[in-house]
């Protein structure tokens, strides 16, 4: 089941906000009003080769934690939920494995988002050097209106952000970001 589906789903008979008449007016203030829904439900994905950090990103947004000795991951998600121009916005985070030899799985993930954030280290040459490889699975199977977001260099046609998941330095900024340049063409 998608995992999404019951935050869309409105209280029965009446919406958002609706008191049974059969409730005093006490028990009525005193009963809790359930959440707002989301306004949107945006996908995002992380892509970038492995040991980078993407799942320490994912997770420093969405739990504020950090582990020192992540596993390595083939597919995950987590879910965190922003409110941003006025919009509740619930966003869907894919973290994805950097092994290559599950590219087969994970760009099954790339056509439904509407962001995608590729990752390299900046202290290791190498994942740098493979962002070409990166660029061409995008290319490939992402939606070609998704925003794409580099995270830690700057490279023409792309905004550049430095973050670090640890230092927990400019995560949610990045995040925010990527949402707020999707929702400006919504
Ligand atoms: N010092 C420092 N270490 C970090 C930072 N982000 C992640 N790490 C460490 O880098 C290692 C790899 O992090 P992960 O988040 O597992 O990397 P990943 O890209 O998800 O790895 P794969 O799932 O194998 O592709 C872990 O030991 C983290 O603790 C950071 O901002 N600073």
């Amino acid at each position: 089941m998608d995992p999404s589906a019951a935050l869309h789903r409105r209280p029965a008979g009446g919406g958002l906000g609706a008191v049974s008449p059969a409730l005093s007016g006490g028990q009525a203030r005193r009963r809790k009003q359930p959440p707002r829904p989301a306004d949107f439900k945006l996908q995002v994905i992380i892509i970038g080769s492995r040991g980078v950090g993407k799942t320490s990103l994912m997770e420093r947004f969405t739990d504020d934690t950090f582990c020192e000795a992540c596993k390595s991951t083939c597919v995950d998600f987590k879910i965190k939920t922003v409110e941003l121009r006025g919009k509740k916005i619930r966003l869907q985070i894919w973290d994805t494995a950097g092994q290559e030899r599950f590219n087969s799985i994970t760009s099954a993930y790339y056509r439904s988002a509407k962001g995608i954030i590729l990752v390299y280290d900046i202290t290791k040459k190498e994942t740098f050097d493979d962002l070409p490889k990166w660029m061409k699975m995008i290319d490939k199977y992402a939606s070609e209106d998704a925003e794409l977001l580099l995270f830690a260099q700057q490279i023409t046609g792309m905004r550049f952000c430095e973050a670090s998941a640890k230092d927990n330095f400019n995560v949610d900024e990045i995040f925010l970001k990527l949402v707020d340049d999707i929702l400006k063409k919504t």
